[in-house]
């Protein structure tokens, strides 16, 4: 690994390419090759020169051994001419051939002829003998005739009349004794003569040798085997220095020739050697040399292709490490992590005893600059024990040691209590390597923070803070497992506020709010810090209470601790508030040995809290689980009854107490269950009023109610008031003005024969916004009356400013009108006050005689109960209707 790389300079990567091998090597080859041959062609070039010495001298050599032997030849011939010259002057033509012979002065006859000729030309005399023969005609003949000049003559290579062979002749002048013109000597010699001494050894086979007049005309040549004569050639050139090889035109075969003249015959030797012959020794050494060369090229050439294969693939290597080098070094400087590579320092010795004694910190990235606050130099210029001192005591040497001989690649998240580094939390990434470590680091600081923040949102409620449905699952699971292994309790609580909506309705959500933070601080106050107190949503709290072998009058006490602290009085916005709670409880192991039993269990028993009344606690007891289940089961039934017709309405009689005249209905809903039979409102009312339900089937019930109104007028019967309940959740659905025009709109009921009953209790929530709905309604020519009137807190004020026509005496006054006084006392004010509020007034549940004629007595208007009808089917109102409508006109 190395340090982040600067950019390199051109010269340099120029330097560091010539120095590599694969690309010095053919260079060095390339000038090799070039010395080899360079050295080759100048040694064959020294050769050649030295080759076309010797030839030079060889000729010259030659040229000076067969001019001595022309010469030597010529000074015989010439002494013998002159011999015979003499002896003919002095003793006659005739006689001086055979005294010469006798004498045995003359050449042998095999080679030469003698003649002696008159000054006619006429031959006298002749040795071998040529009797009759003339050469007057003769050239030589002529010129001795006309000059005496004193010198031989050498003629042409010619055939003499007499004599069929070629000859040269060589001859000279005869003188009489007066001086005058006597004739001429002739010597005939064989041209072949004159080259008999060609040395085959040394002159090869197309070695030249000549003897050439002056006038250019051949007198004797010899090549090879071959004598010849007779050509005539440019003696001129044939006189050049020898330093170059010519070729004649004699045969055309290149040759180094050299000439030397003899002036006293006008002769000219020549002697020859050819190229080809004296270079082929030379040429037979230049093809070695070349070879020679030639091989050893090859054998560089292979050698280093070998070599220079075996570096390309080394540099290719190296290039490949060097990127990856420069990839890392990019790639960790850009890098978010920071990354340290760590060379294991050793201690001396072998075997056992060599261990790690340090890291060095052999590079590093900007990142690591920013986490650890040190320079990268002074990083490298570290170990790892020196730069951090506490590695070795908190393990973190020995697991960077342990990383390093086994390899692979180590994690973990680790909470930074080092001073060297700047973050807090930190991922640790080291990877074992050759000869050392890398590790990458990562801040991770703030996903930490963030991961912990997100959990404690998803864990926790954010109004109270207190650990939300989720948490409050897990730790009760926690607490059921140590009490399984520890044989001890847990309780859980469920704990619900009473009239909570009150609150929150009237002095609104912040108030709200503020109560819920109050009780929540409060009940944490109670428990202790172990015990976990959690907002399972709304008004519900729930309590995990580890219980170890606490006993039920423990668990009670605690439990009335917590109803007590929730019940003092808290002050909101100025005004003294006080709520109570219903508490459920339930405990492991004896009500539940899993989480979602314990928790259903304690639900139950706080609704059992709540049916009895509220503001007190209860332990699960197994038969409240039975009215829960129904509960359920019918909830889910409801959910089925509008799609599958299953709800009727009953319509219950309202009667005008002065005339004794049904003026009115009461639309009661019951629902036809397929195998419970006929369900009764208030058992399933208040689970559509929870479920949500009920805006669905009080909308059913509305088209329906107007509907069958509609349908008896349509009859013929006289128009009635049809009255119909509406539940707080469906007073305050938004549409509700709307459904309620669709609803008549529909039925095609006028407004005026409709009235909705609201109970006093939804009307007193929201005063202003119940008002604002109603005087809507009303506005729209529909009728409204207070149901259940006087079990709620009605203002007067507030009654005053409802849209109200009618109030209804709940049937709880009416049931014991005859016996208490109380009762009788609440319905007589009743009765004033609607009458005071201009309203009329109508007394439910009136069974009895004594019940009618009190109300009677006492001004009340109207009735309903089972003294006159109870509810009955829509066909029954109908016949109802029809005969008193018959009665009337009877
Ligand atoms: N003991 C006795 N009872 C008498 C007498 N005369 C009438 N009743 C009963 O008194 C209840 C009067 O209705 P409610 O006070 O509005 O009380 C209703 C009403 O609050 C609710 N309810 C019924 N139908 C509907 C509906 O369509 N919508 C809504 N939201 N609630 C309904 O269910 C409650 C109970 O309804 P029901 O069981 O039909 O009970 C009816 C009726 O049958 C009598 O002389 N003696």
């Amino acid at each position: 690994m190395t340090p982040a790389a600067r950019p390199e300079s051109r010269g340099n990567r120029w330097l560091r390419l010539g120095l590599e091998t694969y690309v010095s090597l053919p260079l060095f080859t390339l000038l090799l090759l070039g010395v080899i041959w360079a050295a080759t062609f100048h040694f064959i070039g020294n050769e050649r020169v030295a080759a076309q010495e010797a030839a030079r001298d060889s000729v010259m050599e030659l040229l000076d051994t067969y001019e001595a032997q022309v010469a030597r030849n010529l000074n015989g011939i010439d002494q013998t001419l002159k011999l015979v010259k003499y002896a003919a002057e002095r003793k006659g033509p005739t006689e001086a051939l055979p005294e010469l012979a006798q004498e045995g002065l003359l050449p042998p006859g095999m080679v030469f002829a003698v003649s002696i000729a008159d000054a006619t030309g006429r031959i006298v005399a002749s040795s071998p003998d040529a009797p009759g023969m003339t050469v007057a005609g003769e050239r030589y003949f002529t010129i001795h005739r006309e000059r005496d000049t004193g010198q031989p003559f050498v003629a042409r290579t010619a055939r003499d009349r007499g004599r069929k062979d070629w000859h040269i002749h060589f001859t000279r002048r005869l003188n009489g004794p007066d001086g005058l013109f006597a004739g001429a000597v002739i010597l005939e010699v064989d041209p072949s003569y004159f080259t008999s001494g060609y040395e085959r050894a040394r002159q090869g086979d197309q070695g030249l040798l000549a003897i050439a007049g002056s006038d250019g005309v051949m007198r004797s040549v010899r090549i090879g085997e071959r004598t010849s004569w007779g050509q005539t050639v440019d003696l001129a050139a044939w006189e050049r220095p020898a330093a170059q090889p010519w070729t004649s035109a004699l045969d055309g075969v290149p040759r180094y020739t050299a000439t030397r003249m003899l002036r006293t015959y006008g002769l000219v030797v020549v002697a020859g050697l050819a190229e080809a012959e004296q270079m082929a020794p030379f040429e037979a050494r230049r093809r070695t040399h070349l070879w020679e060369a030639g091989v050893a090229s090859a054998v560089l050439f292979l050698v280093i292709v070998l070599v220079w294969a075996w570096s390309w693939q080394g540099a290719k290597a190296r290039r490949r490490i060097r990127r990856a080098q420069e990839t890392y070094a990019a790639a960790s400087e850009a890098n978010l992590d920071a990354f340290f590579v760590l060379r294991a320092i050793w201690s001396k010795g072998a075997g056992a005893d060599r261990r790690i004694t340090d890291f060095r910190i052999v590079s590093a990235n900007s990142r690591a600059e920013q986490i650890t606050g040190l320079a990268k130099d002074v990083m490298r210029n570290n170990t790892l024990l020196q730069w951090l001192p506490r590695a070795r005591a908190t393990g973190m040497f020995d697991r960077l040691c342990a990383i390093m001989a086994k390899g692979g690649v180590y994690q973990e998240e680790w909470h930074n209590d080092m001073p060297e580094f700047k973050a807090e939390w930190m991922h640790w990434q080291v990877v074992g390597v050759e000869g050392g470590v890398v590790a990458i680091l990562r801040d991770i600081t703030e996903s930490k923070r963030d991961a912990e923040r997100i959990f404690h949102m998803a864990h926790h409620d954010a109004l109270t803070g207190l650990p939300n449905r989720s948490l409050i699952g897990d730790r009760l699971e926690q607490s059921i497992l140590l009490a399984e292994r520890e044989s001890q309790q847990v309780m859980v609580a469920f704990v619900d506020l009473d009239s909570f909506k009150l609150v929150n309705d009237t002095l609104g959500h912040t108030a709200g709010d503020e109560l819920l933070k109050t009780v929540a601080g409060r009940m944490v106050d109670c428990v202790r810090k172990s015990d976990t107190v959690g907002r399972f949503g709304g008004d519900e709290f729930v309590l995990v209470l580890p219980q170890g072998d606490a006993g039920d009058a423990d668990r009670a006490a605690l439990l009335e601790k917590i109803l007590a602290a929730v019940v003092r009085p808290v002050l909101l916005d100025g005004q003294e508030v006080q709520v109570s709670c219903s508490i459920g409880a339930a405990v492991y192991p004896h009500d539940g040995r899993d989480r979602d039993t314990l928790m259903m269990n304690a639900d139950a028993a706080m609704y059992r809290a709540k049916e009895l009344g509220k503001n007190n606690c209860q332990f699960y007891a197994q038969e409240m689980n039975a009215s829960l289940e129904e509960k359920l089961a019918l909830m889910e039934g409801l959910r089925r009854a509008v799609d599958d017709k299953q709800l009727r309405l009953l319509y219950q009689p309202k009667v005008d107490l002065a005339s004794g005249q049904v003026f009115g209905v009461e639309a009661l809903i019951r629902w036809q269950h397929p195998e419970r039979g006929m369900v009764r409102p208030d058992l399933f009312i208040p689970l559509a009023e929870e479920s949500g339900m009920i805006v669905a089937i009080g909308e059913w019930v509305l088209r329906e109610a107007c509907r069958q109104a509609r349908d008896w007028q349509d009859a013929g019967l006289p128009p009635i008031s049809m009255s119909v309940n509406v539940s707080p959740r469906q007073f305050d659905d938004r549409r509700l003005v709307a459904r309620v025009a669709a609803a008549l709109a529909e039925a095609g009921l006028e407004p005026g024969w409709l009235e909705l009953e609201v109970t006093e209790s939804l009307i007193m929530r929201d005063v202003q916004q119940a008002v604002d709905k109603m005087r809507e309604l009303e506005g729209m020519g529909i009728a409204l009356s207070i149901d259940d009137f006087g079990t709620g807190y009605s203002s007067l004020a507030a009654l005053k400013s409802f849209p109200i026509s009618r109030l209804k005496i709940d049937k709880s006054f009416v049931r014991d009108l005859a016996h208490s006084a109380d009762d009788q006392a609440i319905a007589r004010a009743i009765i004033s006050l609607s009458h005071q509020l201009q309203m009329r007034v109508i007394a439910e549940g009136v069974e009895t005689e004594q019940q009618r004629a009190f109300l009677t007595q006492y001004g009340c208007d109207e009735m309903q109960g089972y003294l006159f009808s109870k509810p009955v089917p829509p066909e029954d109102i109908g016949a109802m209707l029809a005969r008193s409508a018959h009665d009337t006109k009877g």
